[in-house]
């Protein structure tokens, strides 16, 4: 059995992690003490729960997203101490979905132009969404670019032509979206679109006690989903 201790209990994530391990017999979710640590709650809130694992000497399942450069560095930092998975999205769909982004982006040449585009219920706070960005850095490690250098967020106005080479994003809010993804390679005369649609949490949630199952007992670094999922 391994016990969970789960930061954001009562949000979205929180209630769809405690439904998937209602239904298991060797996890359960605990009020602290747990085997594991898992973060589905805010940035400004991660680094307490960073200290607590780090404290407890215990793994780390992150899911938060929109993290701001310091709350990232804490991240790195207790990765040193404590096994630490940080993933902006715990589906097993979207994590096979970035290997195939990777591998397109790989194949095609540069004059395929590369635009995501996300949907997300009408809640969510960040934008683009963790996944978008997940996708786009899978896009530019193909491509042998330096995400940030490329990255093309919030068109508006007179924007000029499509800089070559770039990477662009764009973000929908609306109605109860769990989560939408589409990576578009668009050359002269001909399109491919790969994607993803979370049509519920729990696809979410089941990645995430996967994620924390795994976890348990693991040594100090850094682990991924690839890792927990066979990928
Ligand atoms: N990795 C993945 O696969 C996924 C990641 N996410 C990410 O997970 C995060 C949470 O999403 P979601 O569940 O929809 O959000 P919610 O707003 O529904 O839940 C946020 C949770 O954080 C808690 N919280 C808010 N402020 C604080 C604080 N200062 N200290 C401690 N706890 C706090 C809230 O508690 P209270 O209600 O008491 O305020 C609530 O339990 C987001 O960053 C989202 O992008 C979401 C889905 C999947
Ligand atoms: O806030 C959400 O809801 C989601 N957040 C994650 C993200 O930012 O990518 C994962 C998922 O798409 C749902």
């Amino acid at each position: 059995m391994v016990s969970i201790t789960l930061f954001g209990a009562s949000g979205r994530m929180g209630r769809a992690i405690g439904e998937v391990a209602a239904q298991r017999d060797d996890v359960s979710i605990v009020t602290d003490g747990g085997d594991v640590f898992v973060d589905f709650s805010v940035p400004s809130a991660l680094e307490a729960h960073l200290d607590a694992a780090v404290s407890a000497g215990k793994p780390i399942l992150i899911g938060t997203t929109g993290l701001a450069p310091a709350q990232q560095a804490a991240v790195d930092a207790a990765a040193e101490r404590i096994a630490v998975i940080q993933a902006a999205n715990t589906s097993l769909g979207v994590n096979l979905l970035s290997h195939l982004v990777r591998e397109a982006a790989t194949r095609l040449g540069a004059e395929w132009d590369i635009e995501i585009v996300e949907m997300h219920h009408r809640m969510k706070v960040d934008a683009p969404s963790g996944t978008a960005l997940l996708l786009g850095r899978a896009a530019a490690e193909g491509r042998g670019v330096d995400l940030d250098a490329v990255s093309d967020r919030g068109r508006d106005g007179i924007t000029g032509a499509r800089t070559a080479g770039h990477i662009g994003f764009a973000a929908l809010r609306g109605g109860s979206v769990a989560g939408d993804h589409q990576v578009i390679f668009a050359a002269d005369g001909e399109r491919i679109e790969l994607g993803h649609r979370a049509e519920s949490r729990i696809v979410f949630a089941r990645g995430a006690i996967a994620a924390a199952a795994w976890l348990a007992g693991k040594p100090a670094g850094r682990y991924t989903m690839a890792d927990v999922l066979g990928l």
